[in-house]
């Protein structure tokens, strides 16, 4: 059975993990996965849940955070298409190691640990896709750390802008975000963030419009967070 999203697309085009898979496994790959929609502000899964499945994100954006006993977020990661989330738990079989929110509303497959592992016995090439996915995980989770030992928060501020803004080489980029996410993605108060992001406005490297921030001078923001000019 050939299975296809709602807009008649391969449900598996971009998605790196499964990209140079052989025609059958691919279409083991769709007839094992079930498709989900997540609504703006729904959360996927909390920490601490069985790490049943893996996600892939077919459209939309995630939000992947901790939460501290307070209640207080931290936003580790924003994931979005082609990335996949629940990949930890489901090599290691334990819980979920943080929770997700769909921030914008999402259409997603689902697919199981025990199809997963039949695929992976079936073709272990799918491991060299997960590899590469855990080793980019390290990567960002490296660099998370020396951001928060070699940074101040306006440059932590700074780099999770230039993060957002992504590979664009625009003049202007628009960012759909407001203080408080920005806050809990920078690992600061509201309030600290407010005054880095009014301390850029007033130097012209961007503006704030309600729950916009566009970005003017995206290569200021890049030397403020000590990332090299391209
Ligand atoms: N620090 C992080 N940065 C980005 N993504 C993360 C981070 N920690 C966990 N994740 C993702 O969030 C998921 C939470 O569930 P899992 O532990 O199954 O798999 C995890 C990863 O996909």
């Amino acid at each position: 059975m050939e299975i296809r999203l709602a807009d008649g697309g391969d449900p598996l085009s971009g998605v790196t993990m499964f990209a140079g898979l052989e025609p059958e496994v691919r279409q083991r790959v769709l007839a094992a996965a079930v498709p989900r929609t997540f609504k703006r502000g729904q959360l996927l899964f909390v920490e601490n849940d069985p790490g049943d499945s893996l996600i892939v994100l077919k459209r939309g954006a995630v939000a992947v955070f901790r939460t501290s006993t307070s209640g207080e977020r931290a936003v580790l990661s924003v994931v979005r298409p082609p990335d996949v989330l629940g990949e930890v738990s489901l090599l290691d079989g334990s819980a979920r190691s943080a929770s997700a929110e769909a921030i914008e509303s999402c259409q997603a497959l689902a697919l199981s640990r025990g199809a997963f592992m039949e695929l992976v016995h079936a073709n272990p090439r799918i491991l060299d896709a997960v590899m590469r996915s855990l080793g980019g995980l390290i990567r960002r989770l490296t660099e998370q750390n020396a951001d928060h030992v070699f940074l101040d928060l306006p440059g932590r501020v700074a780099k999770t802008l230039v993060r957002l803004a992504g590979e664009s080489m625009a003049p202007m980029v628009t960012i759909e975000l407001n203080q408080s996410q920005l806050a809990e993605m920078a690992g600061g108060s509201r309030q600290s963030v407010n005054q880095a992001i009014g301390s850029f406005a007033g130097r012209g490297w961007l503006r704030t419009e309600g729950r916009r921030i566009v970005i003017s001078d995206l290569i200021a923001l890049r030397r403020r967070a000590g990332m090299p000019d391209r």
